[in-house]
């Protein structure tokens, strides 16, 4: 696994969406089945048409152990891009997640999978087969443009995009970050006169 994999890891995705200023967030319509699921990979990405999802299978041939797959389906909520069969695929040949802007079905057995997918929910319908979708291309999902490789971090609270060419730089501020908001909770949290004093300093600026 790349190390800034391994790096971002332990960090939450508020801390990351902190250090990027809040604009690399997907749209938080895109939640994960279960609360617990954590994903970071390397995005490798679809884009399919509204109701046809034979690139998605395309995709999961081509892409590589470790990768998250990012799906533009065009938020479509009535057609599914996956169900358990589809998705099983991707976590036997080590994908490591799912991100789709749009919706997933038998979630049942999805979550019998323990498999970290993020959607926009549920439906019943399936997807056709008759093509014209793309693979590792840059795609639109939850309103950010996504391209190969950058990286993709979800947990509860939503998908952040850290972009390959700034990923150093966002990790140290993102370790900045959670380091502040220990501190925070060590000194402050809990304890009224440090609460009374936090909050006079910040309304005296
Ligand atoms: O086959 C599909 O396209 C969707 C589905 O139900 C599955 O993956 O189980
Ligand atoms: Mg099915």
């Amino acid at each position: 696994m790349d190390q800034h994999v391994l790096d971002f890891m332990n960090i939450p995705t508020t801390c990351i969406s902190d250090a990027m200023d809040g604009l690399n967030n997907l749209h938080p319509a895109i939640k994960p089945l279960k609360e617990e699921y954590k994903v970071v990979g390397r995005a490798f990405t679809v884009k399919i048409p509204v109701g046809d999802n034979l690139a998605v299978l395309k995709a999961i041939r081509n892409a590589k152990p470790g990768d998250v797959l990012v799906v533009d389906a065009k938020g479509d909520q009535y057609r599914a891009i996956a169900g358990d069969f589809v998705v099983g695929m991707m976590q036997t040949l080590g994908i490591v997640g799912l991100v789709v802007d749009g919706v997933i079905r038998d979630l049942a057995g999805i979550k019998e999978l323990n498999f970290p997918v993020f959607s926009k929910g549920t439906a019943v319908a399936a997807s056709g087969k008759a093509g014209f979708g793309e693979i590792n291309v840059p795609v639109s999902c939850g309103g950010m443009t996504v391209h190969p490789g950058d990286l993709i971090i979800g947990d509860v609270d939503g998908v952040v995009v850290v972009p390959q060419a700034i990923e150093q730089e966002i990790l140290t501020k993102a370790l900045e970050k959670l380091n502040k908001d220990q501190i925070r909770e060590d000194q402050i949290s809990g304890n009224r006169e440090a609460i009374l004093k936090h909050l006079d300093d910040l309304l005296s600026k």
